[in-house]
């Protein structure tokens, strides 16, 4: 199955929700008009990691977010992946993923579940403990946010009722784009899957943000890739190449998870 696909890029206006809720339907406007068939977000893009002012800038309980994803979801009559956005629910913060169909229902809400030490995420966030699955246009698909790419026992948890795409919005330190394109190419081989990275760019206090979005396919080829600036990038992909490679190579069917901790 055929599926068309835009990367949102976007710069994130540190700690103004307001600014960044501003960009947010030109963008899905401008998938639309490119015939995407989904449009994602890069992570926490309604506040950046502004984490000591959570209490004033999450959102509480993602209604805004929730709002603004289905109205513009229905409105263009596309998916949209929303990335991920600061949330707040019962005195604890999340990072959280909401994911709309065509028809404004909501398709998913993932919390993030591998908290980020460095970038002192776990002290001032709640850890999220589901999985999540979903359909694009009948295609079965997972998400995750950003450094849960570092834990291949949990994409492959994900992976193992048949999805074919893996999303992953972020916000990855230029420092590390080098590993955040090989860990995004092997979670694709690994998995027989395509995963669909979208990075944020620009900086904030404390670090420079690298771009390089982008979608790899079951066998870990790049088939496209961002630069470090704003930008939206659209391009087909078809999941008949994840059959043709669990075809190949049952990687699923030779596990041996018995032996596995
Ligand atoms: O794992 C990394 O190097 C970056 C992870 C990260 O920035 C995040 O999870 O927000």
């Amino acid at each position: 199955m055929k599926l068309t696909i835009s990367l949102a890029q976007l710069d994130i206006f540190f700690g103004n929700p307001d600014q960044n809720f501003a960009q947010i339907e030109p963008a899905v406007k401008r998938a639309a008009e490119e015939n995407a068939d989904v449009v994602v977000f890069p992570e926490m893009w309604n506040t950046g990691y502004d984490l000591t002012r959570f209490a004033e800038i999450a959102d509480p309980t993602g209604q805004r977010t929730q709002n603004l994803l289905a109205g513009l979801a229905k409105k263009y009559h596309l998916t949209v992946h929303g990335g991920s956005v600061a949330t707040a629910d019962d005195g604890a913060y999340y990072n959280t993923t909401y994911i709309y169909g065509p028809d404004g229902r909501q398709l998913a809400a993932y919390r993030k579940v591998h908290l980020f030490g460095l970038m002192r995420e776990d002290q001032y966030l709640a850890a999220g403990h589901e999985e999540d699955h979903f359909q694009v246009n009948g295609i079965d698909a997972t998400s995750v946010i950003c450094y849960d790419i570092r834990f291949p026992e949990w994409l492959r948890t994900l992976s193992l009722d048949n999805s074919r795409i893996i999303f992953v919005p972020a916000e990855w330190p230029t420092v590390r784009i080098p590993q955040w394109r090989r860990l995004l190419a092997a979670r694709a081989i690994e998995n027989q899957s395509f995963v669909v990275a979208v990075n944020r760019v620009g900086s904030d206090p404390d670090n420079q943000f690298g771009g390089h979005s982008g979608i790899y396919n079951p066998l870990g080829d790049e088939i496209l890739t961002l630069n470090d600036q704003p930008q939206l990038k659209t391009v087909t992909i078809d999941t008949a190449e994840t059959d043709e490679a669990r075809g190949f190579m049952p990687v699923f069917a030779d596990r041996r998870p018995e032996l596995y901790r």
